[in-house]
């Protein structure tokens, strides 16, 4: 057995900050988020653009904390919107940064993280990993049929805290993940509700397309006046798609995406405000419901996550429509460094064979 601890780098570049930590094992080390304001990031065309700003401000906070690159094990990055894949740490390739630059499937600061890692780990020469990225792709056949021949619904999620949230809670009932069945819930900024079936999250709502609306996304709506939207010459395309994309949801009732802030609005008598976080809660309790029946009812938890976990209002919202199905367990806020560092110690240690992307 090998006496040398295990140094790792996770590296989680987010829309608006780059979040990193160096932890040991699983002891953390530091850990430290850069705030990037509209302004620092307005003269990037491309997220790829940002990638000598954001590593700059990397090894500054590493060099602050004294931190010596020479001693690390290995790198992890957040995975970004690859082509659709199993869940599990990967060892970042070539080939995985040449399609994150050219961001086929889309455009996530998260894009940056395997990129990051990998340059980095390569003049260290060491390895570079992602864990669960949100193009974690584990859905049955039958989830994939969207009801119109010319579209297939799609596997995008906050697939990394879910999963991590998913293993703690199993483990606490002294269980491995792959023994149990919950419906796991992310409340964030987007929300994602994810049956989750002895390790494989085999249905979800696209978290940027479908299901209950977020702070800002609109989440899935009524077609027929969606259609009449799009045609009727008031919003170009680019236009219609940040209205549903990221001005959506309660963004486009009240201009803040801060569920706080509504609540403010709600305690101070304002009824919109009360009837859209009623809303807001029925609509993920309702999908924890379709969820339920996608697992047919053998649900052993419910899980609820993310930063919107810590409302009490809308957490008992959910609860009291939901509790009927399974003892609902709530985990507020995300551990994303945390679950990117467990992800590589995982393969480190020989518990789990790092996937290879293709
Ligand atoms: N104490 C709190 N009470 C109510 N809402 C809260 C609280 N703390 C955070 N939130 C809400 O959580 C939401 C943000 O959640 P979170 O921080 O998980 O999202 P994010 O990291 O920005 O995005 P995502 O999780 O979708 O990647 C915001 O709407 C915020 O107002
Ligand atoms: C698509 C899921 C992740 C996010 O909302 O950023």
């Amino acid at each position: 057995m090998s006496l040398t601890k295990n140094r790792i780098l996770a590296i989680n570049p987010g829309a608006t900050s780059t979040k990193i930590a160096v932890y040991e094992e699983e002891t953390l080390l530091f850990k430290k988020t850069v705030e990037h304001s509209v302004k620092d990031l307005e003269k990037y065309t491309k997220i790829f653009d940002q990638y000598e700003y954001r590593l700059e401000l990397v090894l500054q906070a590493l060099k602050e904390e004294n931190t010596e690159l020479e001693n690390l094990a290995a790198i992890v990055g957040r995975g970004g919107l690859l082509k659709p894949l199993a869940g599990g740490t990967y060892q970042v390739t070539e080939k995985m940064v040449e399609d994150l630059k050219k961001a086929e499937q889309g455009e996530h600061a998260s894009n940056l993280g395997a990129v990051m890692a990998l340059n980095l780990a390569n003049q260290l020469n060491i390895s570079a990993f992602i864990v669960d990225p949100v193009s974690v792709d584990e859905i049955e056949p039958v989830a994939r049929v969207s009801g119109l021949a010319d579209l297939k619904r799609i596997s995008l999620s906050h697939a990394l805290n879910m999963k991590a949230v998913a293993r703690k809670v199993a483990k606490e009932m002294g269980k491995k993940y792959e023994e149990v069945n919950f419906v796991v819930v992310h409340l964030g900024t987007g929300v994602s509700v994810t049956p989750h079936k002895k390790g494989k999250m085999i249905d979800v709502n696209n978290a940027k397309a479908e299901g209950p609306f977020s702070p800002d996304r609109c989440g899935g709506l009524p077609v027929d006046q969606l259609v009449k939207l799009c045609f009727s010459g008031k919003y170009s395309y680019d236009e219609l798609k940040e209205k549903l994309g990221s001005k959506g949801g309660l963004y486009s009732y009240f201009g803040t995406m801060d569920v706080r802030e509504v609540e403010g609005m709600a305690n101070n008598g304002n009824q919109q405000a009360d009837i859209v976080l009623d809303a807001l809660a029925y609509q993920v309790a309702k999908e924890i419901g379709a969820m339920s029946a996608v697992l047919m009812g053998e649900v052993d938890r419910i899980i609820l996550t993310g930063g919107i976990a810590y409302s009490k209002r809308i957490v008992d919202d959910i609860i009291k429509r939901v509790k009927f199905i399974a003892p609902v367990e709530v985990v507020p806020g995300e551990e994303e460094l945390e679950s990117l560092v467990f992800g590589a110690l995982r393969v480190i240690r020989g518990e789990e064979k790092a996937a290879t992307y293709s």
